[in-house]
């Protein structure tokens, strides 16, 4: 593998090597950030000192004085059912809580990154048996563990949360274990690798700098989450009676709930504020990190930069991201299993453990005979399986974020703006029953709040863009007003109108015919180029595979039998699957038009980044 030195530009050189500082800044500078912080650390700070502040022992019983609404006899807050003081029960209960929900989040990061960036980084046996063993601790139902958990050690809180940072542990394991597999491969690993850096010192200093921001974002949710556990465990009983609790008060306050009903207050208030300080907090993180990894690069450096010379080295994937721009995959797919319940109980494995990861601006194919599972795969994704299909194992990631645990209504939202999808049939993903404008102006208007005429005006362009002649008149028709090219056109305009990050296209030229495949591939093309957008493109034909990919997965059966650079896979198939499918392809049906065309010398390498393609299609001819 050799990689060539960039050539020195000042600009790039201080963006590059510019302090990441101003995380901390960004996130107090963000309404919610600050206030999550704000609120952590006052209940912090008054868990700690809870003794010094507690104006009454919180175990003093005073059975003259049950039930006091607030601010009676010197009790800001009243007192409960036994007459103890609740404010000082309220204050030292902190205690008990911060401690939990520490030990569950160090327990679960120690277990969950160690174990993530060693499965991750070296695969093999111990990555088998580190992802089983995390299925295994999955399928476990945590809360009713800890409930049994209870009847064999009794009631003590470190142990019980000590337990629950193991159970969700596989968490953090499965996030960390997907973005070390997206990161591993970047050029700039290879380039430390070959700088002679160990394993140890790669995996400590360039992998686990590049996924923290999860983690972080990750051990806020945890530490909710684990409030809210022991918080639940303590209400049903399972705290220690010895200790007050804020689940214990709950629990108490509910069964005063008729005599002093404000007592559910304070520990409704203190658990609820404390969680969403925490989630506030970890969202702000996120969005603080995110925008830190942005290098600014000067917008005229920015074509530099994307062509700078990259050998492709054969099983790599082709990065046409310059290294200090880029930072986990875009879309990362782990492990992935989808299938159908049988009526005999069993499930039909349609898609079986695929792992695929997608950059940002990079195109992949995926190729494959009819059935062997690639639209159930891209389907996934886009989480637009059928009812009754099930996920039973693996992971989603799009730009870091957990696709299978998001809520459906941020995956909407993902799906109309960040990710966008091309069918394989375009006249029946047209309603009908309205005209062809109306279909492309109001996803626009919903998901970029455009007006109507701002969204019209844009409409038009894109039809334009997309080759229709007369967009005017398109716009104005009914899809069946329109021909099957057209209708493809017309999907493509929809699909792009937000500027998805990837656009997954199933088979897009399947229905059409060969003169209008060809245009629609161009098109397609053009605009991942000049956007710079990534794609998965879903085929079973190689010649498409050729013209437009950077990288191939081969499935079969519902696996991946062979994933390789198109370059590289053109040039030395491996598995006797691919070489099938090549040669059925090749022999089976005449080149595609844009391969024809290709021949001629009428085509320019005009980019170091074009290479691997052309390579691939003079591969391809020869073969
Ligand atoms: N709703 C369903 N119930 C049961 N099995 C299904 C369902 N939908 C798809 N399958 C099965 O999933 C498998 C994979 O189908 P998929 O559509 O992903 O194949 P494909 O590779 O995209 O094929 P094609 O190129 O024909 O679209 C097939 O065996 C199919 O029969």
């Amino acid at each position: 593998m050799s990689i060539p030195a960039p050539e020195h530009n000042p600009q790039l050189l201080a963006a590059a090597i510019a302090p990441r500082e101003g995380v901390l800044k960004k996130i107090l500078r963000d309404p919610f950030g600050s206030g999550g912080i704000v609120v952590i650390v006052v209940i912090v700070l008054l868990s700690v000192f809870a003794k010094l502040l507690a104006p009454f022992d919180p175990a003093y019983v005073d059975i003259q004085a049950t039930n006091m609404p607030p601010f009676t006899d010197g009790h800001p807050l009243g007192t409960d059912a036994s007459g103890r003081d609740v404010l000082s029960r309220l204050l030292v209960a902190g205690q008990l809580t911060l401690i939990g929900a520490a030990v569950t989040v160090v327990i679960s990061l120690v277990i969950g990154v160690v174990t993530g960036l060693v499965a991750g980084y070296f695969a093999g046996p111990f990555d088998h048996a580190a992802s089983w063993t995390a299925d295994m601790l999955m399928v476990l139902p945590s809360k009713i563990v800890l409930v049994a958990l209870f009847a064999v050690i009794g009631p003590n809180t470190v142990v019980t949360m000590a337990v629950l940072g193991v159970m969700v542990s596989p968490g953090i394991f499965r996030l960390v274990r997907s973005l070390v597999i997206g990161v591993k491969n970047e050029l700039y690993v290879d380039a430390a690798r070959v700088a002679g850096l160990s394993s140890r010192a790669i995996i400590g200093r360039h992998i686990l700098y590049t996924v923290r921001a999860p983690i972080i974002i990750q051990a806020a949710f945890i530490a909710g989450i684990a409030v809210l556990i022991q918080a639940g465990l303590e209400f049903i009983g399972l705290g220690d009676p010895s200790t007050p609790t804020w689940g214990g008060m709950l629990q108490e306050a509910f069964l005063a709930m008729y005599k002093a009903p404000w007592l559910i207050l304070w520990p409704g208030l203190m658990i609820g504020l404390f969680v969403s300080a925490f989630i506030l907090l970890g969202n702000a993180v996120r969005d603080a990190m995110e925008d830190s990894a942005k290098v600014k690069v000067p917008k005229k450096d920015r074509l530099r930069t994307s062509t700078m010379a990259v050998t492709v080295q054969p099983g790599r994937r082709a990065a046409n991201t310059p290294a200090i721009a880029s930072g986990s995959a875009l879309l990362v797919v782990d492990s992935l299993v989808v299938g159908y319940p049988l009526p005999d109980g069993e499930l039909k494995r349609v898609v079986d453990g695929v792992s695929l990861s997608v950059n940002e601006g990079e195109v992949l194919g995926l190729v494959g005979e009819s059935g062997s599972g690639k639209t159930q795969t891209a389907f996934a994704i886009l989480g637009l399986l059928p009812e009754e299909a099930q996920i039973a194992g693996g992971a989603l990631f799009f730009r870091g974020e957990d696709l299978i645990g998001m809520p459906e209504k941020a995956r909407v939202k993902l799906r109309g703006k960040s990710i966008a999808y091309i069918p394989q049939e375009p006249m029946s993903n047209l309603d009908p029953a309205f005209r062809v404008g109306f279909q492309l102006v109001e996803p626009m208007r919903a998901q970029l709040g455009l007006s109507k005429s701002e969204a019209t005006k844009q409409a038009l362009e894109l039809l334009a863009r997309v080759g229709i002649p007369d967009p005017k008149r398109t716009f104005d028709a009914y899809p069946h007003q329109i021909s099957g090219g057209m209708a493809q056109r017309v999907l493509i305009a929809g699909a792009i109108s937000c500027n998805p990050d990837l656009l997954i296209a199933d088979e897009p030229t399947t229905a059409l015919d060969v003169t209008v495949q060809a245009e629609i591939l161009d098109i397609l093309r053009g605009l991942q180029k000049e956007r710079n957008m990534a794609m998965v493109l879903v085929t079973h034909n190689f010649g498409v595979v050729a013209d437009l990919c950077d990288t191939v997965a081969v499935m079969q059966l519902g696996r991946i039998v062979e994933q390789n650079s198109t370059a590289a896979l053109f040039a030395a198939p491996v598995h006797p699957y691919t070489k099938m499918l090549l040669d059925s392809t090749l022999e089976g049906t005449p080149a595609r038009a844009p391969l024809r065309r290709a021949e001629s010398p009428v085509r320019v390498i005009t980019t170091e980044d074009d290479r691997p393609r052309e390579e691939a299609l003079n591969v391809s001819r020869s073969v």
